[in-house]
């Protein structure tokens, strides 16, 4: 299938299932503008047990062009001022460490305790580019909306006043009787592909392995509509020719493409939806079709996240953050360190929203 061909056949999935684009027109707020300049308190050098700990320079000049989330949290509080902040989360390198086996990338009780208590005060959504599923099973609350394979599949709360068109956009109930919302706008793609003898990831599933054999230390993951292809443990020399393999096989597979992650490449359908989308597509659902009423903040560490964060940046409002220990291009205007930094500004924002909540 051409990529024109699956461009339009994504908008016209957003026009069957009414999605309106959440386009926010105000300009940056001189509080959040401000914000970006604060001085940055965080140490030069540090010691611990005795052994000091240097920063880079190039680190620090950095955070001056994107402060601390924790350190500027009072500005962006004064920022969200009169609107409903709502949390976009990622996983891997957010909400877990980055380990060498994707099976073991847990999230700690204390996260959970923190994504918990923000979730039962802000709307908070987790966009992954795993499967939905396995997001699940890693973070397991149910008060928090999913959105799997780079925001092709998302499920969550069910919001009210939705209408349900039960192919793109469906609502199930579990086995207590709750509700809720499942959203795949690449549904159409996966049941064209579905109509020669078995599913697309199947075959490709079994061609990538194929393909893919003789180099050693390749985990292939299958996050439902996306695939991930991961090289962390493939020796430098051998990295050329997996790169190889996967443009052979996108040239049997036209309607897919590749995009680079964090020692990860993922084979993706080429519909013209990525993490910014899935956060528009959510904020819509949650009925906040104006950027005045929202204070969005997306916390990721990814370049897939980028998508998320420029978003963000085009309304004009919103708190992109970036999670990194060093110098990154990115378009967020915060930093967080490290998963534990994003574990001691959740439990802040968790604080806060019970502060706000008894003082209200
Ligand atoms: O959007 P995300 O939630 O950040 O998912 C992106 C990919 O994350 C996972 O891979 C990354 O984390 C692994 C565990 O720490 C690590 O071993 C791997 O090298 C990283 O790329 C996940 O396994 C992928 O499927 C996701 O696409």
């Amino acid at each position: 299938m051409s990529e024109s061909k699956l461009k339009n056949m994504a908008t016209k999935v957003y026009e069957a299932i009414g999605v309106q684009r959440w386009l926010p027109s105000s300009p940056q707020s001189e509080s959040m503008s401000k914000s970006r300049h604060d001085h940055v308190n965080r140490g030069y050098s540090t010691t611990t047990s005795n052994q000091p700990i240097t920063i880079d320079q190039n680190y620090i000049s950095w955070l001056k062009e994107h402060p601390s989330a924790i350190t500027s949290f009072q500005q962006m509080i004064n920022a969200s001022k009169g609107k409903q902040i709502v949390v976009f989360l990622d996983y891997d390198g957010t909400l877990s460490p980055i380990v060498s086996d994707p099976e073991c990338a847990f999230m700690s009780d204390q996260m959970r305790t923190a994504v918990r208590d923000v979730s039962n005060h802000f709307p908070t959504a987790i966009i992954s580019g795993r499967s939905r599923e396995k997001v699940f099973d890693f973070v397991k609350l149910k008060t928090v909306y999913y959105s799997g394979s780079h925001g092709m599949d998302t499920m969550g709360p069910a919001p009210k006043n939705v209408v349900y068109d039960n192919k793109y956009l469906q609502k199930i109930s579990d086995n207590e009787g709750n509700d809720f919302i499942v959203f795949q706008p690449a549904r159409d793609f996966l049941s064209a592909i579905e109509k020669f003898s078995d599913t697309w990831h199947a075959q490709m599933l079994r061609e990538i392995k194929e393909r893919t054999e003789n180099i050693k230390g390749v985990v292939i993951e299958d996050n439902r509509f996306c695939l991930s292809v991961h090289y962390r443990h493939v020796k430098n020399e051998d990295y050329k020719k997996l790169e190889e393999e996967l443009e052979l096989l996108l040239v049997k597979n036209p309607g897919f493409h590749i995009t680079k992650g964090n020692k990860v490449l993922e084979l993706r359908p080429s519909i013209g939806w990525n993490k910014g989308d899935a956060l528009k597509y959510l904020l819509d659902t949650l009925g906040f079709h104006k950027s005045s009423d929202v204070f969005p903040i997306y916390i990721g560490d990814d370049t897939t996240d980028e998508d998320a964060f420029k978003v963000l940046r085009e309304g004009g409002e919103g708190y992109p953050v970036i999670v990194s220990s060093s110098p990154r291009e990115t378009v967020a205007t915060h930093s967080l360190r490290n998963p534990s930094e994003v574990q001691s500004f959740l439990m802040r924002l968790g604080r806060w929203g019970v502060d706000n909540a008894t003082s209200q």
